[in-house]
């Protein structure tokens, strides 16, 4: 089965370009101002008129004002919100559009309870617990994922062209998501590097295949 890819933390418009070429299905923009990915609602609004139809357009939330969600929402044209902070259930479904929660993964975190609890999301994208919330480029403990999660589980954390054919292997994840992984420098993605990444995803989603 294809295993979907998101580009996350694009700030500048030939980046996009590069991820949609490189066959990306989702490309993710940074709401966190604290992060140095992070862009305007209305520049992401700039950046979002280059993705055609069909590669989502995903907007990162870290422990935002519902107002600053709502606001964001209407100024971009999301197809998916993702809340990588401590928004509750209750906050994550509020805003009456698909939603994927991030999870931010170590020892004791019982995942199967907080996959639960977020019930109603599209998605889980299990990320390395990092300061900052995300965007850390560091690989968390693949085992810690229990075999029986529900839901669709996202990847995520420190993937790069050369780690993510094992991360298919061994985690057989829906989609990855990576931002550290493919760049030159903070916010500023080397599109060699997104297209080796790709590459990578579909030699090891050929090989799952063939098993
Ligand atoms: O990318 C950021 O700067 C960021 C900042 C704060 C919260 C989340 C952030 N990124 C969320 C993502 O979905 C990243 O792609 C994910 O954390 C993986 O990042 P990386 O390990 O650098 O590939």
């Amino acid at each position: 089965m294809k295993t979907r890819i998101k580009i996350c933390g694009l700030t500048r418009e030939a980046d996009v370009d590069a991820a949609v070429a490189a066959g990306a299905d989702a490309i993710g923009f940074v709401f966190y101002p604290p992060s140095p990915r992070y862009v305007t609602p209305e520049r992401a609004a700039e950046l979002a008129c280059r993705v055609p139809p069909f590669v989502d357009v995903v907007g990162l939330f870290v422990n935002a004002t519902a107002d600053d969600v709502a606001t964001t929402s209407a100024t971009v044209p999301l197809n998916l919100l993702q809340f990588h902070g401590d928004e509750t259930p209750e906050f994550c479904r509020s805003f009456a559009r698909p939603w994927l929660r991030a999870a931010r993964v170590r020892p004791g975190l019982d995942l199967v309870e907080f996959a639960r609890s977020y019930s109603n999301a599209r998605g889980l994208l299990l990320d390395a617990f990092v300061e900052g919330y995300g965007g850390g480029g560091h690989v968390f403990d693949w085992m810690l994922i229990p075999p029986d999660l529900p839901g669709y589980l996202v990847l995520s954390g420190g993937l790069h062209a050369g780690n993510v054919g094992d991360a298919i292997r061994r985690v057989r994840p829906v989609a990855v998501d990576v931002s550290s992984g493919v760049e030159a420098g903070k916010g500023i993605k080397d599109h060699d590097k997104i297209a080796a990444f790709v590459a990578a995803v579909r030699a090891a989603e050929a090989a799952v295949g063939s098993i």
